[in-house]
């Protein structure tokens, strides 16, 4: 999957978030969105992945050398973000069959497997609002790196997670990241540590636009 973004804007009312923007994201890599808190990162992945409309420039997207219409990126897509809800009401085992109907996981794995990765049997047929903050973290991840999706959106991947779980997330991340386009948006080092690419927002117009 490549995005390329040219001259890309985004204002809320009358406040410009990010503006004249131009970059290419290539195939392949893994880019660290940087930038303080209420900076723009999460708008940016956001407008990058088409689910927030620019309000100005272009972007346009190719994979497997064909283009690709905005309206098909939410199938490409596997994103894991603090502000995306799992659905609390169905138990683990049931949330899986549910989401991999949608979004099906990489070849080679099934729900039960992804189950031991997370190392959650014991919580196979736990409810989802159930699970520590910690659990939902860890399922989340799971869902995204393991999906087939060529594009995967990490935002603040880390949340919630302690010394085992960003471990288990380095170990992962290692195992399901190479040929996917990967946009980890982060204020912490080690979320992002394995991209080779960087990108700050503030460096792309924000500080200018305001
Ligand atoms: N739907 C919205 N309507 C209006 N303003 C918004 C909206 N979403 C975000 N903003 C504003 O856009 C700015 C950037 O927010 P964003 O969440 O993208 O920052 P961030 O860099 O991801 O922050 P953080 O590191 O705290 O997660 C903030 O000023 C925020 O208030």
């Amino acid at each position: 999957m490549q995005i390329e973004a040219v001259g890309l804007g985004k204002r809320f009312h009358r406040e410009w978030i990010f503006r004249g923007l131009t970059h290419i994201f290539r195939p392949g890599s893994a880019t660290a969105i940087l930038g303080p808190n209420g900076s723009g990162k999460s708008t940016l992945l956001n407008t990058l992945s088409g689910q927030l409309l620019s309000t100005e420039g272009s972007l346009s997207y190719a994979y497997q050398g064909r283009a690709i219409a905005v309206e098909e990126i939410p199938q490409l897509l596997a994103y894991c973000a603090p502000y995306l809800e799992v659905i609390e009401e169905l138990t683990l085992t049931e949330l899986l069959h549910f989401h991999t109907r949608f979004k099906p996981l990489r070849t080679g794995f099934t729900a039960k497997r992804l189950i031991e990765l997370m190392y959650l049997e014991k919580s196979r047929h736990k409810l989802i609002r159930d699970f520590s903050s910690g659990m939902k973290q860890r399922l989340k991840l799971a869902l995204a790196l393991y999906s087939d999706a060529p594009l995967l959106l990490l935002d603040e991947p880390t949340t919630n997670l302690d010394r085992t779980g960003v471990d288990w997330y380095h170990e992962h991340v290692q195992a399901t990241t190479a040929d996917r386009l990967v946009l980890v948006s982060s204020n912490v080092p080690e979320e992002y540590d394995f991209c080779s690419e960087r990108l700050d927002v503030t460096d792309f117009g924000a500080k200018m636009a305001r």
